[in-house]
């Protein structure tokens, strides 16, 4: 699914307008009915209502939404902000409608003129939507600041109010809505942490925005979803040997920290691979030959380094590699990655501490093997790529990072972000804060190192990892709840998460 920016969404306003055909006016009720719609069958009926509505679209949202609600025996008032001017074409349209209602409707055109909010109230916001073009200031700026100060529950229209679409709204004022109820696609806004706060829970209704759109219309960012990764599944074939589905390494473990490997080598199994080969110090060998049988076990030469070295030799005959989990902060990790990377040229796939020794060894930089993925968490990106002031400019230096570079960049997150080298951007749509927890993410490495040994693409092998690993996560959810999940749930889910698809 695509994710589009303000003027693609205008614009898919506007095919519709003309190619349904349907009258602007007719696709503001039909927007603001499905937001009426939920809110009946969320609980809200019988509840007493303050809409608050600028004079735009999304104020005009916001006065039908009213209309409905007073002509359905609720208790609305609607206050709008006042400048002056009349206002959209279709506001002024649905003005006039509401004046025929119940509903109690007043102009805001002063601080003074701001009534309290009656307790128990729910607010609409439907200030300003899509249409914002500079930080909320001066009345709106104190309306917003008097609705955040209210203890009343606030459902925001389309935007938080304040709320920018496509870049950063740090430091402004923006509306903070227990729900977000927007109109057909996620909007970059949506992926960002740094918007958490401001846009709750986000649902997204369909007010029939014609699919034609779609094909005319592209997009630097994609949402992975159900669709996406449907179509990137490969099925087995009948007459096929575990020499089909690749010989993976995975380099991982160190002291006290063998999990990471033992995690990282069984998500690489159940993601399918063919077979395995952990490379792990002396310390982890009886650990790794107990807890997964399944996978073969290579060791540093007994004294090397006190047994903490791993084995590098005959690193070519590999698929490909996946390298960091739980490598612990070694500084023999440089050479360990100048060596990988100088025998095996294939797509790799470097984790954590294989991240952070690049990011004290910047020239391994340019070693790595062109059409690697790289995973980083946010503070893993940081030490590799530098500090960004928001989360929209962190998206924009890792794509122009996986463009200079020639990788793959998982951002890993909430919303985890992959980076292509074309300039294109992928947001994972599954998971939940469940996986917030130690161990994740050497799961997702040994699962994307699997998709890769088994051919499947770079870009391929990172978009259906990150939708399986968060899959398997709120299946595990779904069975044991968020804050029981942990790292070992997802491997046992992963099997689930493929049938799913
Ligand atoms: N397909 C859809 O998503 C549909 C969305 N709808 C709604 O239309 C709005 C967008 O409406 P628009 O008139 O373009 O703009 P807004 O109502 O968001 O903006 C109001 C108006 O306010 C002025 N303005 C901009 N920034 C500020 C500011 N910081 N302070 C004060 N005033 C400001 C500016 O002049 C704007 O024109 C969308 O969000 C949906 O709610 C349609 O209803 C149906 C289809
Ligand atoms: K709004």
């Amino acid at each position: 699914m695509q994710i589009f920016a303000t003027e693609q969404i205008r614009a898919w306003d506007e095919y519709t307008i003309r190619h349904e055909p349907i009258a602007s006016v007719d696709l503001m009720e039909r927007a603001a009915t499905a937001c009426y719609d939920w809110l009946l069958q969320n609980n809200y009926k019988g509840k007493a209502f303050t809409i608050f509505c600028g004079k735009g679209n999304n104020g005009g949202d916001g006065l039908v939404i009213a209309r409905l609600l007073a002509q359905t025996n609720h208790a609305v008032t609607v206050n709008i902000l006042e400048f002056g001017h009349k206002g959209t074409v279709d506001f002024q349209i649905n003005l006039a409608r509401l004046h025929n209602t119940t509903a109690t409707i007043r102009f805001v055109s002063s601080e003074e003129t701001v009534h309290p909010i009656p307790t128990g109230d729910v607010v609409i916001d439907a200030l300003l939507g899509s249409g914002i073009n500079r930080p909320a200031d001066g009345l709106t700026a104190h309306l917003i600041q008097h609705i955040n100060n209210s203890n009343n529950e606030v459902i925001a229209i389309d935007i938080p109010s304040g709320l920018f679409v496509d870049h950063s709204s740090r430091g402004n004022i923006v509306i903070k809505a227990r729900y977000t109820l927007s109109f057909q696609c996620f909007k970059p806004a949506f992926l960002m942490p740094e918007n958490a706060a401001g846009i709750g829970d986000v649902h997204l209704l369909n007010i029939g925005l014609l699919p034609g759109f779609l094909a005319i219309q592209d997009s630097p960012f994609q949402l992975v979803d159900q669709q996406m990764a449907q179509q990137l599944l490969q099925p087995r074939k009948p007459f096929s040997h575990k020499g089909d589905y690749g010989h993976a390494a995975i380099i991982a473990g160190s002291y006290g920290m063998m999990g990471a490997a033992v995690l990282c080598a069984r998500a690489c199994l159940r993601s399918g691979v063919g077979k395995l080969t952990c490379h792990v110090p002396a310390v982890g060998y009886n650990i790794m030959q107990t807890s997964v049988p399944e996978g073969m076990c290579k060791t540093g030469s007994p004294g090397e380094n006190d047994n903490t070295g791993h084995a590098t030799q005959e690193m070519d005959k590999y698929d490909t590699i996946g390298i960091g989990p739980g490598l612990g902060p070694n500084p023999a990790n440089v050479s360990l990655l100048y060596s990988v990377f100088e025998q095996n040229r294939r797509p790799m796939v470097i984790d954590a501490d294989g991240l952070n020794a690049i990011a004290r060894e910047k020239a391994l930089l340019n070693k790595i093997p062109l059409g690697s993925i790289l995973t980083p968490h946010p503070k893993e990106f940081e030490r590799l790529f530098g500090k960004t002031a928001n989360d929209y400019d962190r998206i924009q230096l890792a794509l122009q990072t996986a463009t200079d570079n020639n990788l793959y960049i998982v951002l890993k997150g909430r919303y985890s972000f992959i980076a292509s080298p074309d300039g294109k951007g992928y947001f994972n749509s599954t998971g939940n804060p469940g996986m917030a927890s130690g161990g994740t993410g050497d799961v997702l490495t040994g699962m994307i190192t699997g998709l890769l040994a088994q051919q499947y693409s770079p870009l391929h092998a990172a978009i259906l990892g990150v939708f399986l690993h968060g899959r398997a996560g709120d299946l595990a959810a779904a069975y044991a709840s968020q804050p029981s999940l942990i790292a070992s749930d997802l491997v046992d889910f992963l099997g689930q998460a493929y049938q799913s698809l």
